[in-house]
């Protein structure tokens, strides 16, 4: 089960990102279809429109920018049947909004991914509206083709999850880089410092991924009582310093997207 005519509308970052992961992961490229006015080429074998055509898709994916949805919406709706199943990666745009503005679609579902699904290693967070059972094991394999799907019994928690999984890379990037800095800072050359914190990262977050230890667990078997590790953690746990760091860090993002559903409904 496939969606045999897939429709892109805005192919940036993320939406080209998730495209390079279909297509190495063996779907079709006949199967996709591009509208981004500002997009000069496609992989070989996707359509690149440079306006939305007369005709309706399987499955639409919304990958504009949150804000212009309000003023395009009309326009994508041409691309919508009664048969089509859009997806949305828009960032605090709620279903009610895509119920809203797509009612005549099959159904509505939103989709957090992250950067990563270009190499099929991405969380792909997902809650719906609309969708029966086959359609959610539709949606399912299409999307497992990029990452793994994690579906959610409604959308209440939908914004924290785009602040863990959706911005996290973000994150976890910054770390990395304060890794590679301070190293550099202290006298390693700054590439080399580079090269180590990623390959440290990539390293640990693979042995996590496959551990049956907790994150939590794994931190206390690298540290040696009395030995070095122990001493680097004292100051990141001094005053609960790190863990009330990032969790603010994820209550400012989560709270960005309850703004960003406000200011969507205003221009609805
Ligand atoms: N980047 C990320 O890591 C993640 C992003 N998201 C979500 O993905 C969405 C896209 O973000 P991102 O890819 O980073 O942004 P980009 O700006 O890279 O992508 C949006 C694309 O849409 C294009 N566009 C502009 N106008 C139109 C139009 N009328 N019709 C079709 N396409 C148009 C833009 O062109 P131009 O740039 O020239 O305006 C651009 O290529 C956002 O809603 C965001 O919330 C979700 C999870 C992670
Ligand atoms: O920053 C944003 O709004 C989007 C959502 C998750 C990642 N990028």
């Amino acid at each position: 089960m496939t969606y045999n005519s897939f429709m892109f509308v805005g192919c940036g970052n993320m939406g080209g990102a998730m495209l390079d992961g279909w297509l190495a992961a063996g779907q079709p490229a006949s199967t996709f279809t591009i509208s981004d006015p500002y997009r000069e080429d496609a992989p070989d074998g996707v359509t690149l429109v440079d306006k939305l055509p007369e005709k309706t898709f399987d499955a639409v994916l919304l990958g504009i920018k949150p804000h212009m949805l309000g003023d395009l919406a009309d326009d994508i709706a041409k691309v919508i049947g009664p048969e089509t199943v859009v997806f949305s990666v828009l960032a605090g745009t709620q279903l009610e909004t895509l119920d809203e503005h797509f009612p005549s679609s099959a159904a509505r579902v939103r989709v957090m991914p992250n950067l990563a699904v270009k190499i099929g290693k991405a969380p792909l967070a997902l809650v719906e509206s609309g969708l029966d059972e086959a359609g959610r094991k539709r949606a399912t394999e299409f999307f497992s083709g990029i990452g793994s799907c994690e579906w959610l019994p409604d959308e209440s928690q939908f914004d924290l999850v785009t602040a863990l999984s959706g911005s996290g890379p973000g994150f976890v990037y910054r770390f990395i880089d304060a890794l590679a800095s301070g190293a550099a800072a202290q006298g390693l050359d700054e590439a080399q410092a580079q090269r180590l914190a990623v390959q440290m990262v990539e390293g640990a977050a693979a042995l996590a991924a496959q551990s049956e230890h907790s994150p939590a667990e794994l931190a206390r078997r690298v540290a040696s009582p009395g030995g070095m590790t122990q001493k680097g953690l004292d100051v990141l746990d001094e005053n609960n310093a790190l863990k009330s760091l990032v969790e603010n860090c994820l209550v400012a993002a989560r709270d960005r997207g309850a703004e960003m559903a406000k200011e969507a409904r205003r221009k609805g």
